[in-house]
């Protein structure tokens, strides 16, 4: 991984610190045109291109009965309650964001608003370069504290036409109603409009790769969608009290995920940045994922000597990335300094893979600097609130007045009169 100086004008830091050197473009032409293909021709076209990017040919995409019955037989039990820990810290945390709606009486007239889930949601669940049981829990357990009814699950099959075991053990303990094998833009494209197979669903939540994120954004407004959630990232900042090794096993943690993975590091120490350097040599060769490793750190990865750490919070804070660790001396301090990031971890004992599993907190987290103004996946996103009014003849003559001169000074004279008409005589 190359170390920059952070005023090092170059294209490529540039381009890494913003995010823009992702292929957004040419993604983006292939999404728009299998959005179409499914929107015109539903079943087939998923079926197409499930056979093209996954590699198997399918004509029913649910999973039935007895393949969930079969993932459980077939799944190890120290998994099952892996997950099941994992669950109960998810719910942990997730239960305190619910909602109530509120109501403020007066005499003879009332304002409401009513908090109600979203009746059918889609999740979507990766699974190309691997399976993620993690983030089924991770996206479907906020969506039933939050009382959606109908919680259906799309995942792209394996070669065999098959879903990884664990998934389908977590989707199963976690309240998933329906899971079908479908994935990529056609499977977000399936949920936005519907198949005579796949139910048209009120939104769309969780992450994916650059196929899956531009899909998302691609249909949003014919349904919902959470966030922008893609090519995942992590800034690390650190001082030289920071341990290199850590640091450069949690930057390989990060880019395994995907060769469009960021992985950045941010210091005032230019010690730290070279034994980082060394350490992922060291660490490089053990790693079952290196290629994809290496071509994630050879174009999104970057280590950038800072001036001052303050330096390095104002970047991070311009980059506003997905995840954020912390290894200075008074991280806590530090941290409170980051105002732009999806999640933050502080310290030399909070890898972020903590988070991933075990923390509670949520790792469907917003991408591509969109934390800028976008939150990680919560209970809030499965609910919808609606605002109530009553009003009596009492309380709307009192408010009379207010409303007819604003109307007219809008030039929206029946308005005005929806109002006066009521007061007329014989009304
Ligand atoms: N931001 C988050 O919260 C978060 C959480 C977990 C995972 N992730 C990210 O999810 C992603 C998972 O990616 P993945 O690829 O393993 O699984 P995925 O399920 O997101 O994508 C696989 C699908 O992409 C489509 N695809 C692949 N190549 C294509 C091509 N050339 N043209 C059109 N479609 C194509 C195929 O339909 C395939 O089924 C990673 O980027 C990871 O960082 C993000
Ligand atoms: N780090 C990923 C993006 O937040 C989530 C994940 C799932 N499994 C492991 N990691
Ligand atoms: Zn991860």
């Amino acid at each position: 991984m190359k170390i920059y100086q952070s005023t090092d004008q170059s294209n490529q830091l540039n381009k890494i610190i913003s995010r823009s050197n992702l292929p957004t473009e040419q993604v983006e032409k292939v999404v728009k045109e299998i959005i179409q293909d499914v929107k015109e021709n539903g079943d087939l076209a998923v079926s197409n291109y499930t056979k093209k990017f996954d590699g198997t040919e399918l004509m029913n995409f649910e999973v039935s009965e007895e393949e969930f019955e079969q993932a459980f037989q077939e799944t190890n039990q120290n998994v099952i309650d892996a997950l099941l820990v994992a669950k109960e810290n998810i719910e942990r945390f997730h239960i305190k964001q619910k909602l109530t709606g509120y109501k403020i009486e007066e005499t003879d007239q009332f304002i409401q608003q009513i908090v109600r889930p979203i009746q059918t949601v889609g999740l979507y669940i990766p699974g190309g370069k691997a399976a993620y049981p993690s983030t089924v829990l991770m996206n479907a357990i906020p969506a039933i504290i939050a009382g959606v009814k109908d919680v259906i699950m799309i995942t792209p099959p394996n070669k065999e036409g098959k879903i990884n075991n664990s998934l389908l053990v977590a989707a199963k303990i976690s309240g998933v109603n329906r899971v079908f094998k479908v994935g990529g833009a056609q499977g977000v494209a399936a949920l936005a409009y519907g198949t005579s197979q796949i139910p048209k669903v009120d939104k769309i939540v969780g992450p994916g790769n650059m196929y899956v994120a531009t899909a998302k954004r691609l249909v949003s407004g014919i349904v919902g969608i959470d966030m922008i959630a893609g090519p995942t990232e992590v800034v690390i900042v650190a001082d030289e009290t920071a341990n290199p090794r850590f640091i450069a096993a949690d930057l390989m943690a990060q880019a395994e995920h995907d060769e469009m993975a960021s992985s950045v590091v941010l210091t005032n120490s230019l010690s730290l940045a070279e034994q980082i350097q060394s350490e992922i040599s060291m660490l490089i060769d053990e790693q079952p994922k290196k290629v994809i490793i290496e071509k994630a750190f050879d174009q999104y990865g970057a280590i950038i000597l800072t001036d001052k750490m303050d330096d390095a919070i104002e970047i991070v804070n311009k980059m506003a990335p997905e995840h954020v660790e912390v290894m200075t001396e008074n991280p806590i301090e530090m941290a409170e300094k980051i105002t732009n990031a999806g999640a933050i971890f502080i310290g030399e004992y909070t890898p972020e893979s903590v988070g991933d599993y075990y923390a509670g907190t949520n790792h469907t987290l917003p991408t591509s600097g969109t934390a800028r103004f976008a939150s990680s996946l919560s209970v809030l996103d499965f609910l919808k609130k609606t605002s109530v009014v009553y009003f009596s003849k009492q309380s709307l003559s009192k408010a009379k007045e207010t409303i007819e001169t604003l109307a007219n000074e809008e030039g929206l004279y029946a308005h005005a009169r929806s109002v006066s008409i009521r007061f007329e005589e014989g009304n």
